[in-house]
């Protein structure tokens, strides 16, 4: 595929040019505020099933190049009914040093500093995630924003080895942990719109579903990122 980037020669306003997909209706990420957003009270907390891994289990954290990416094991299941969807991955998006605020979605034109996003497909009607990229209801991404506060034991299962793969294609293996733990407490507050990869090459696969509730990490932890 080409090469692209988040600035530059090869930043967003050249996505469109090589990538069909980016850059239309539903190009996700979005700016929740409030003259879009629309109470559904039909809409269900997200159940989790097997978030609990056993470290025994390991995840294999990686450096790809524009964001650091944990493959997660396949007994990680969402329950979205009517459907069940299967984790493939999670990866985090955050800024640098003089553009700080690197989540995605934002709120009330509020930008936070992070964002993690959990990638799921439905496996009920697709049997591998590849084939779920290319339908437009193949995935289910959980976003969770996070804002600097208390420092986060929980996440320190992923940045304390971030010094491991500072480098492009550079990965490592970890042992499972429960990954609910990185999430807010309230999994039934949240924001749902179906939108798209917000990468490229921007499948406008994507059932969102970003959680109103930030969760809180140190600024040191924010700034392992960074560095
Ligand atoms: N931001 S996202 O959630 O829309 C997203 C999903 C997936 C994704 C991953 C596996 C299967 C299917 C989709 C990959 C990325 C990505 C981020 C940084 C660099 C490269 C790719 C981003
Ligand atoms: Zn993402």
């Amino acid at each position: 595929g080409y090469s692209w980037a988040y600035s530059g020669a090869h930043g967003e306003k050249t996505w469109p040019t090589n990538y069909g997909f980016c850059g239309g209706v539903y190009q996700s990420p979005l700016d929740f505020h409030e003259n879009i957003l629309q109470y559904d009270s039909s809409l269900r907390p997200i159940k989790l099933f097997g978030y609990d891994v056993a470290t025994a289990e390991s995840f294999t954290v990686s450096n790809n190049g524009h964001s650091v990416s944990v493959t997660l094991v396949p007994t990680m299941k969402i329950e979205i009914e009517p459907f069940h969807y299967t984790a493939s991955q999670l990866h985090l998006h955050w800024g640098h040093k003089n553009n700080p605020k690197g989540s995605e979605h934002c709120i009330e034109g509020r930008r936070f500093p992070a964002e993690v996003h959990v990638v799921h497909y439905n496996s009920d009607k697709y049997t591998d995630i590849t084939k779920a990229t290319e339908a437009a209801d193949g995935l289910a991404v959980l976003g969770i924003l996070i804002e600097v506060g208390s420092f986060n034991p929980s996440f320190e299962n992923i940045l304390s080895h971030l010094n491991s793969i500072k480098y492009k294609d550079q990965s490592i293996q970890i042992a499972g942990f429960n990954v609910q733990e990185l999430f807010p407490k309230r999994l039934d507050e949240y924001f749902r719109y179906e939108g798209s990869l917000t990468t490229p090459p921007c499948n406008p696969s994507v059932l969102w579903t970003v959680f109103r509730n930030p969760v809180l990490i140190s600024e040191a932890q924010v700034s392992l990122l960074e560095n």
